[in-house]
């Protein structure tokens, strides 16, 4: 099992000091940055693309997680590739050639995630589980921070873990999204997850670094 990592989500930050905030985290003790893309389709809601990601690649030595929440990923890959990103994930509800996104993210040298929306089952991913750095369980329908956490999805954490753990992919990662807190937290990783996701629940609040010893010490 992995050192758990914690990847606030600069989707509650301050667009308006995005490098400051991200270098607020870093200092704070963040693992990773989780970068959310919107395209005001496949989510309701719209966010920023790969120029914005790319300017705050070059200030950072996080690692960058890139959640695609976009219908039709596979045209934007490349761009986020030269944008700096190390992680792609990409949602199976977006996908109509799974299998082939996900190779073409991989053949690009970076690790390759698959995103399932709380009303998918895990079942939609099985077929594609060996071929996955991580699985990204949604904790909460995307679109939005500050939104509450929907326990049922743990049974899926749970499930996922198992597969993987049968099939010896010991190296996923299991990323849960959405209401992660210090309340929350213990829970999905007592099930198998290994990267928790944190927007409100850090940027809402003025030291970052207590927000992220908080989710890290509610582990214990
Ligand atoms: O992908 C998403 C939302 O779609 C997330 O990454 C959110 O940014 C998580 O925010 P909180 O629920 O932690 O406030
Ligand atoms: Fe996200």
């Amino acid at each position: 099992m992995h050192k758990v990592k914690i990847a606030p989500s600069i989707l509650s930050a301050d667009f308006g000091k995005l490098l400051a905030e991200v270098a607020d985290v870093e200092r704070g003790g963040a693992d990773w940055v989780h970068i959310d893309v919107m395209d005001g389709h496949f989510v309701p809601n719209i966010t920023f693309g790969a120029p914005v990601m790319q300017s705050i690649s070059a200030h950072t030595g996080l690692f960058k997680d890139v959640h695609l929440m976009i219908e039709n990923p596979d045209r934007y890959i490349e761009d986020f590739v030269k944008a700096g990103a190390q992680m792609i994930t990409v949602h199976a509800e977006a996908c109509t050639h799974l299998h082939r996104v996900i190779h073409q993210i991989k053949e690009h040298g970076v690790k390759a995630g698959v995103a399932i929306n709380p009303a998918t089952p895990a079942a939609a991913i099985r077929e594609v589980l060996e071929d996955v750095d991580m699985v990204l369980v949604m904790t909460v329908n995307p679109g939005f921070g500050g939104q509450s956490f929907i326990p049922r999805t743990v049974n899926k954490i749970r499930q996922i873990r198992e597969w993987a753990n049968e099939m010896g992919h010991t190296a996923l990662h299991i990323e849960v999204d959405g209401g992660i807190t210090a309340s929350t937290a213990k829970q999905v990783v007592e099930a198998g997850a290994d990267v928790l996701v944190a927007g409100s629940a850090v940027f809402n609040t003025p030291d970052r670094a207590k927000a992220i010893r908080s989710i890290r010490d509610s582990l214990h």
